[in-house]
């Protein structure tokens, strides 16, 4: 659905070159539902902005749906839908106007237009709010319609482009729940940046981390975790000291911590292990690796305080 090759983009600043996408090569096949992440400012928008054609890449190619971005422009754009991160729909507009007239756009006919509005607004939920215009709709209303409206020609590859940023967190649920049923539904291939890890985290089967302009990792949360993160047991038991020497731990305090991989397997047999020691354990704390982690190991810098700034 998406090849690129070796894809650079270069800025002029001040006389200055910045490369914000510096040689990215990615394969994203047809369905994945793929989350790109990384810190501000590592070339996330510029890389998408090249495969949805609103930026043409200084070197390299990008292929989006069969079609070079580069070649025909308009081409890719026919098979794509892209939701960026302002609304697309005339705000004075109806919101059943605004659907029809984006199919229009795309060359349907009005009747087809009409009908593909309408599964729409079953499908996102948008029923009953036909005759309302576009500006006088709730915050999660109006990114379901922006949605709907990257919809409308039924494209087959949909880049949504932090479509859940400022939502509280029930919108945010409802919108994914939606996204995630029309893609099976309709098999559409989903790539999508955001900067709320336990999103991506949710629903994303792969997460390609772009930092300083590059692909830094590439693979599903899982095996992120597991490759560059550690979980942590922490024990609260009497004698620290003794205990740490008696399972690899080291002393944090009144308690013993252990970093390790795969916590919630070992943690029984640590428990049984202790026992048989002689040793009692008052509290065990697991505290599993996140995605902030592996963020964290990757980059230096926590997407978190960054998302929660956002
Ligand atoms: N039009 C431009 N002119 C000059 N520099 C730019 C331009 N657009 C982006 N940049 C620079 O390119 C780099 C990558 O920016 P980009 O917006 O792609 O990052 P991002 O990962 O999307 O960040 P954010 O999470 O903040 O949206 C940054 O250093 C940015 O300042």
């Amino acid at each position: 659905m998406i090849l690129t090759e070796d894809l650079r983009r270069t800025f002029r600043r001040r006389g200055a070159a910045v490369e914000a996408v510096r040689g990215i090569s990615l394969r994203v096949e047809r369905g994945e539902l793929v989350a790109v992440l990384g810190p501000n400012g590592a070339g996330k928008s510029t890389l998408l902005r090249m495969l949805t054609t609103l930026l043409r890449p200084t070197a390299g190619t990008a292929r989006v749906a069969g079609v070079d971005v580069v070649a025909d422009p308009a081409g890719v754009r026919q098979r794509i839908g892209y939701v960026g991160q302002g609304n697309a729909g005339g705000h004075h507009h109806r919101v059943l106007d605004e659907l029809v007239t984006q199919g229009a756009l795309y060359g349907r006919t009005r009747a087809e237009a009409r009908r593909r509005a309408g599964e729409l607004m079953e499908a996102l939920e948008l029923r009953g709010l036909e005759r309302r215009t576009v500006a006088s709709l709730s915050g999660g209303q109006r990114r379901r319609m922006d949605v709907a409206i990257g919809l409308v020609h039924r494209p087959g590859l949909l880049f949504l482009d932090e479509p859940t940023t400022g939502m509280d967190p029930q919108a945010r649920a409802n919108l994914w729940e939606h996204i995630t049923r029309l893609r099976h539904e309709t098999d559409t291939t989903v790539v999508l940046t955001t900067h709320y890890l336990d999103e991506a985290d949710a629903v994303a089967e792969r997460i390609v981390v772009v930092d300083h302009g590059e692909v830094i990792a590439d693979a599903g949360s899982a095996a992120l975790r597991a490759r560059h993160a550690e979980d942590r047991i922490e024990l609260e038991v009497d004698e620290p000291g003794t205990v740490a020497g008696l399972v690899d731990g080291t002393v944090a305090g009144s308690r013993v911590e252990l970093r390790l991989a795969d916590g919630a397997r070992v943690l029984p047999g640590l428990l049984a292990r202790l026992e048989r020691a002689g040793v009692t354990v008052h509290a065990a704390h697991l505290h599993e690796a996140s995605l902030d982690d592996v963020f964290l190991a990757l980059t230096g810098r926590s997407l978190r305080e960054e998302g929660a700034a956002a």
